[in-house]
């Protein structure tokens, strides 16, 4: 599928499939979410503008490349979102935050949104809207409305496990977004979660379970 980037490498299989394991705790879980989303943020930042500018090397001068990271924000989807923000933030230090509050509704599976404050998203800006998990979509194209509904454009997506339903129902509604994610698993089981998938991240992050 255009537009969908699935990121395969042998640390980041190895890495989720700890991930995986019901037994690893949130210290560990949060400490691979971390390293997988460093892996994520290099392919998902390949398409970011560059500026030129001199620089003199002991030798002799040249050009030196420079990212605008002022010009990014990141959106993570409150709650486990937050256990990507790291990750991102360590290769662009300098970019913006808005944060998105949304759950998931047990009964209807549609997203509640009860939390938001984003900065101002001017012009050139690219946004990143992270959330380890795409399961049915629902949230993610929640959080892809509330943004252009604040002016944000130039919207990248990266997730940790994404399901082949979700990541359908995301790009029916924005072919022009893109996606990266670190699996596409099997398939959504009846109560909307991932199978094989990890369990419920923000639970695992947060050890609310
Ligand atoms: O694609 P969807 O079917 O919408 O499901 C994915 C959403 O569900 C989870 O959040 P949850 O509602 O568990 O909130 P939490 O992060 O606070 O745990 C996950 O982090 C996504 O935001
Ligand atoms: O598998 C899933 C689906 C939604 N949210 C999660 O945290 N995990
Ligand atoms: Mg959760």
């Amino acid at each position: 599928m255009k537009n969908l980037h699935v990121v395969e490498h042998p640390l980041i299989k190895h890495k989720l499939s700890i991930m995986r394991n019901k037994d690893t705790g949130p210290k560990e879980f949060r400490e691979l979410l971390n390293e997988i989303t460093l892996l994520l943020t290099y392919e998902a930042s390949r398409k970011l503008p560059l500026n030129e500018y001199d620089v003199e090397t002991p030798i002799q001068k040249t050009t030196g490349y420079a990212v605008d990271d002022k010009k990014i924000t990141i959106v993570p989807i409150l709650r486990a979102g937050l256990g990507m923000l790291d990750g991102i933030m360590e290769l662009v230090p300098n970019a913006s935050v808005g944060f998105l509050g949304l759950f998931r509704d047990p009964k209807t599976l549609e997203p509640v949104e009860y939390y938001s404050k984003f900065p101002e998203f001017t012009e050139n800006h690219h946004i990143y809207i992270i959330d380890p998990m795409l399961a049915t979509g629902h949230s993610m194209n929640a959080a892809i409305e509330i943004v252009k509904k604040n002016n944000g454009k130039n919207i990248t997506v990266m997730s940790l496990i994404s399901s082949p339903e979700g990541v359908k129902e995301v790009l029916d509604k924005y072919p022009d977004i893109e996606i990266y994610t670190a699996a596409l698993d099997e398939k959504l089981n009846d109560k909307a979660y991932i199978i094989p998938g990890l369990g419920d991240a923000g639970d695992r992050l947060f050890r609310t379970k």
